[in-house]
């Protein structure tokens, strides 16, 4: 079987997929259209091309954070919310994904609050006005440059709403420009959201900064996301790698991510390798597949290419990433028969 096909038929799962990061060019195209007919207000101005950081692109990750204001001003409503998350799910779904954490910071706009925000992605994961089959589970996002006094908003939120749709609100993550505000600051918040039954990750090592490295790692986040900067060949130190083979935390690995905002030189010299080799585990995810322009079946072809996988080996990925969701075991056993399945009937 072809890798493309086999990457894409594989059941997968997504772990670590920023909602406005991964709106695709059609879906902004949709939303642009949706402002226009609906005469909200005028958004043919936006720079929809602009947007994507794609290879050999000079922007390096702290400009990166420059083009999250582009598919922000895209969904300011509740109509373009519902409308993004389904035609970003549609999108997963369509490469071959069969269950989703999708994030999102909430944000105060002209048209709607905090909590109508997340309510809206809620309402298009519960109750998708268009036929999807993929599982789809919220994570609350903090962004690190927020204000104390939102930060404790926005846990409240996620505390609440987990509350009335516990099925659905799975957990809580802090993300934004790393070299923006002190973890240390975040915690409180994170620990009561904990306290009520949210699941946390971590944007973690993305920039060399090891005491907040072993901060975040002392905190035992349920996952990390990146990990880059933890090996001491990538920036970290022997301390913060031991800290983090001792945890044993799963991370969320975003190849291109770390590729594309040159953070990591090219996929071969990725620390994917050293994870694997620590006996951690590992999830590949796509970070933002709209800035980047990737898929989760591209990340997996990229990393059999780039790490010589057989595909046993990728499947088992796969299978790996299973055993890291937020939801309950009920929904894991779910997808580890279809993953199980499929390498079955790729077997024999
Ligand atoms: C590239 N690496 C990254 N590192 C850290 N944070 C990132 C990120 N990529 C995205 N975000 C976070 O996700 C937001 C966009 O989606 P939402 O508006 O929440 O749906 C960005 O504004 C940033 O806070
Ligand atoms: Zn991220």
């Amino acid at each position: 079987m072809d890798l493309n096909f086999f990457c894409k038929e594989l059941p997968k799962i997504e772990l670590h997929a920023h909602l406005n990061g991964s709106l695709s060019q059609a879906t902004m195209l949709q939303l642009q259209r949706y402002y226009v007919d609906a005469g909200i207000s005028d958004k043919t101005n936006t720079f929809l091309d602009e947007f994507q950081i794609g290879a050999g692109d000079t922007r390096n990750l702290s400009e990166c954070f420059q083009v999250f204001s582009i598919a922000h001003s895209l969904t300011s409503t509740s109509e373009a919310l519902v409308m993004a998350t389904e035609l970003t799910l549609q999108e997963f779904q369509e490469d071959g994904c069969c269950y989703i954490e999708l994030r999102s910071t909430p944000r105060d706009t002209q048209y709607i609050t905090k909590k109508q925000y997340i309510d809206s992605i809620i309402r298009a994961m519960e109750k998708p006005s268009i036929n999807l089959s993929i599982i789809s589970k919220l994570i609350i996002s903090i962004n690190r440059a927020s204000q104390l006094q939102e930060v404790e908003e926005i846990a409240d939120i996620a505390i609440e709403r987990h509350k009335i749709h516990p099925d659905t609100v799975v957990g809580i993550e802090l993300s934004g420009n790393p070299a923006v505000g002190n973890f240390g600051d975040f915690i409180p918040a994170l620990n009561r959201a904990r306290q009520s039954g949210l699941k946390v990750t971590l944007h973690c090592g993305e920039v060399c900064n090891p005491e907040e490295v072993l901060e975040m790692l002392n905190f035992k986040p349920e996952r990390i996301g990146h990990g880059v900067c933890i090996h001491p060949k990538y920036g970290g130190t022997e301390e913060t790698w031991i800290a983090l083979c001792q945890s044993k935390i799963p991370v969320e690995v975003c190849l291109t991510s770390n590729v594309n905002t040159k953070i990591t030189p090219d996929y071969e010299s990725h620390h994917f390798k050293e994870l694997i080799e620590a006996g951690l585990s590992v999830v590949l995810c796509t970070d933002d597949k709209g800035v980047f322009a990737t898929s989760l079946s591209q990340e997996y072809r990229l990393c059999a290419e780039s790490f010589a996988l057989t595909r046993i080996q990728v499947a088992k990925l796969s299978l790996d990433a299973a055993q890291c969701i937020f939801s309950e075991a009920n929904i894991r056993e779910l997808i580890i028969g279809k993953i199980l399945k499929f390498m079955n009937d790729y077997t024999s």
